[in-house]
């Protein structure tokens, strides 16, 4: 039995339509260690996002596993699910997500709040997060208020507010100039080494992709690895 964090087993998801069934993933199997970061890198259409789904409890695969912490998902009711994406699970979607009416520093509090910090550790951890991607100043603002590359940074924060095992990512530096991308993603690796989290980042930028741990990409419905070509 592994004891990764992250560990998909034979997982297959198909959509049904009009059109007849659609075989996305058909036996797709992933091993995350704790304090690994592993780029998915595969082209349109292939099951990315899928596959963070399932990663990520958002659906259930139509066979095989998702194991977290060594724990079968498809043994635990709906609330367990829940409960286990709230403390155990961070996200960082293309789309941030973040709430309007609400400052950077309760974004980022309220899911630990959600979780059961009190409201002052929660604000204290957020403005230490919101430091460590560069943004002290900018506590107090709004997302409208914020740049898109700010906004994104606030979700990375958001994301990892809860110290999860796992965190997923679609896209997390895609607004970002280089500069500060290289940036956010430095900050973002020595989160993920520094705390040992399992991450999964699926990206479309090979040079991003170079700097994680491996790159996997998606075949016939299969993860597979990527060998650098350098
Ligand atoms: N809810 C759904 N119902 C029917 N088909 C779906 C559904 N979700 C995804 N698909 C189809 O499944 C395939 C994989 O979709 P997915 O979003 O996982 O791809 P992706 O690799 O993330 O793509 P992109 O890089 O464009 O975001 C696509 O052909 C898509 O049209």
């Amino acid at each position: 039995m592994s004891d990764a964090p992250l560990r998909l087993a034979a997982v297959e998801r198909r959509y049904r339509s009009e059109a007849g069934d659609l075989p996305v993933l058909r036996g797709a199997d992933l091993d995350i260690a704790a304090g690994e970061i592993v780029a998915l890198v595969a082209p349109s259409g292939t099951g990315k996002s899928t596959l963070l789904h399932l990663a990520g409890l958002l659906e259930k695969p139509d066979a095989g596993e998702v194991f977290v912490d060594g724990r079968a998902a498809g043994s635990l009711s709906d609330d367990g699910r829940t409960a286990i994406r709230r403390t155990t699970i961070g996200f960082v979607y293309q789309f941030h997500h973040l709430l309007p009416e609400f400052t950077a520093e309760e974004n980022i509090a309220l899911p630990q709040m959600a979780a059961g910090a009190s409201r002052r550790d929660a604000l204290a951890r957020a403005r230490d997060l919101l430091a460590a991607f560069g943004l002290t100043g900018r506590e107090s603002h709004r997302p409208g208020k914020l740049s898109g590359g700010e906004q994104q940074r606030v979700a990375i924060a958001r994301a990892l507010a809860n110290r999860p095992r796992i965190l997923l990512a679609d896209e997390p530096t895609g607004n970002l100039d280089v500069g500060t991308s290289d940036r956010v993603f430095a900050e973002l690796l020595e989160q993920v080494r520094g705390h040992g989290v399992a991450a999964l980042v699926a990206t479309h930028n090979p040079a991003l992709a170079r700097r994680m741990d491996r790159i996997v990409t998606l075949a016939e419905g299969r993860v597979v690895p990527v060998v650098g070509e350098d």
